[in-house]
């Protein structure tokens, strides 16, 4: 099961040493105080009992849309329906937990060592649980992880890694920059007399750690000399996103705001080459496929993503330019459906795209959800059929497993549109990358274009480009 990211922000492990009577109560106001993840953790109570107080809590997490993880116990987690199992080192292997669960779980494993985190990986780990990072009063004998190897560890796997132990307000920030998705808590939160203060103190802190880590997100895309669109407009919003951007080229163009005078493609193999390199030094959390041309570049795109297990794969099924010139060449549609948009955790058509992806004609919204629902026979991710080419308000279809969102913009009477395509498909794929879940990831970057689209730079002799660095 993908867990997403945003969840592991501030995980709440129980403990009942200091109420057990009222821990229900308490776990209840750090829900409702900021707890994003919530595992129950009890190591010598009767099954019944166990089960009794694991239902309880499944109630209180359901009824908030929280994860719920059982600590150790897969048998009651397989009861009580709960979204995961958490197991150590020295509990049951990683594969047997994976099968007792079954694939729609979350499988989280704590490790403390780059080798202990590759392995559970390769056995079917969702995440990490990496400690103990401080000195804890929950494990008497632990000792502490370094920074260092915590850093090593996320820059290694492509699951996201929580840290734990002996984390609290006064040393949370010290984990600043090892690339963690959150934290795991214990004492910081129900030791304290005030739990609703406690809590949100600890989620403010952890929202500082989790969004002020610089991401690293790629794009594997074309050149727009012109600096509009491709390549240059992918990464110029992702450093609007405080995001470390990267870049595979697939090819370059010679276009500028009026049109595009030329295609030269990178040969396979080096595009092949150039994703070798990035992944095998800089890991990158999310990835935006733009424009590639040939069905061998695609090919290349696809066996790289699946031997480097990228991660948050945004895929902008990039056929025709703003401009209107053809970029995905005849022939390459079918490799486009068949060996790229399966990796994909979102695809983000246009009007024209989505209209030869569903093959059908679009004119209107309800059209737009029938097109999504074609795509979904044959595509199982997000579908994110985009309305800047229509005649009604600019508005964006969500369409994610038979839900439909929409995502709403007036029209902005603005020319200048080239490249909204690409901005906007890299800025899901920063926002994806910083940990956002896919709705919220699609809301801020529908902000983003839109401002970028409001700022009204006016460049060029034909459809000019947005400004990416407009100020909110
Ligand atoms: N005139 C406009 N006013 C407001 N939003 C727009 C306008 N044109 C495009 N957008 C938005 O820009 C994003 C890119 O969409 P679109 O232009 O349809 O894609 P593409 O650039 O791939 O053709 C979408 O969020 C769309 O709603
Ligand atoms: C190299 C390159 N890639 C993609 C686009 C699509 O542009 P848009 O974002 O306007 O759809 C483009 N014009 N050039
Ligand atoms: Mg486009």
């Amino acid at each position: 099961m993908n867990i997403f990211r945003e969840h592991l922000k501030l995980y709440l492990v129980t403990d009942r040493r200091w109420n057990s009577e009222g821990i229900l109560e308490d776990v209840k106001t750090a829900l409702d105080h900021g707890v994003t993840c919530l595992q129950i953790r009890e190591k010598d109570m009767e099954h019944d009992d166990f089960l009794k107080i694991s239902r309880e809590m499944k109630k209180l997490t359901d009824e908030r849309k929280i994860p719920f993880i059982i600590n150790d116990d897969v048998e009651i987690a397989v009861k009580c329906d709960a979204a995961g199992v958490h197991i150590g080192q020295g509990d049951m292997p990683v594969t047997e937990a994976r099968k007792k669960i079954g694939q729609d779980r979350i499988l989280g494993v704590s490790v403390s060592t780059v080798e202990e985190a590759l392995k559970a990986e390769a056995e079917g780990a969702d995440y990490l649980g990496v400690g103990a990072m401080f000195i804890t009063s929950t494990k008497g004998d632990a000792n502490p992880v370094k920074l260092q190897e915590l850093k090593a560890i996320t820059e290694t796997v492509s699951i996201p890694v929580v840290a734990i132990g002996g984390i609290d307000e006064s040393n949370i920030l010290k984990l600043d920059r090892t690339g963690v998705y959150g934290v795991a808590v214990v004492s910081s939160i129900l030791a304290k007399g005030d739990i609703a203060a406690a809590t949100v103190d600890m989620a403010e802190k952890s929202d500082i750690l989790v969004h002020d880590t610089v991401r690293k997100v790629l794009t594997i895309a074309g050149s727009d000399p012109s600096g509009g669109a491709g390549i240059q407009a992918d990464l110029k919003t992702m450093a609007a996103h405080n995001c470390f951007g990267m870049s595979v080229i697939t090819g370059l163009t010679a276009q500028n705001t009026t049109g595009v005078y030329g295609i030269e493609n990178v040969s396979e193999d080096f595009v092949a080459n150039q994703m070798d390199c990035v992944f095998k030094d800089i890991r990158p959390e999310a990835v935006k496929v733009g424009m590639v041309s040939s069905v061998g570049i695609i090919n290349a795109i696809s066996e790289g993503l699946k031997a480097h297990k990228a991660t948050h794969v945004v895929v902008d099924p990039v056929m025709v330019s703003t401009s209107g010139s053809r970029l995905l060449e005849d022939g390459a549609m079918l490799a486009l459906k068949e060996k790229l948009i399966p990796l994909a955790e979102v695809i983000t058509p246009n009007i024209f795209e989505a209209e030869l992806l569903a093959d059908m004609k679009i004119e209107t919204k309800d059209d737009m959800v029938m097109a999504a629902e074609k795509i979904s026979s044959w595509y199982g991710g997000h579908i994110l059929v985009k309305g800047g080419h229509l005649h009604e308000e600019a508005s964006d279809l969500l369409y994610s497993r038979g839900e439909t969102f929409w995502y709403k913009s007036e029209r902005i009477e603005n020319p200048n549109t080239h490249g909204t395509g690409c901005t906007l498909s890299s800025a899901i794929a920063s926002n994806l990358a910083k940990g956002y879940d896919i709705r919220k990831s699609i809301e801020n970057s529908k902000g983003f274009i839109t401002g970028a689209i409001k700022d009204k730079l006016n460049l060029g002799k034909g459809r000019g480009p947005l400004n990416h660095q407009f100020k909110s």
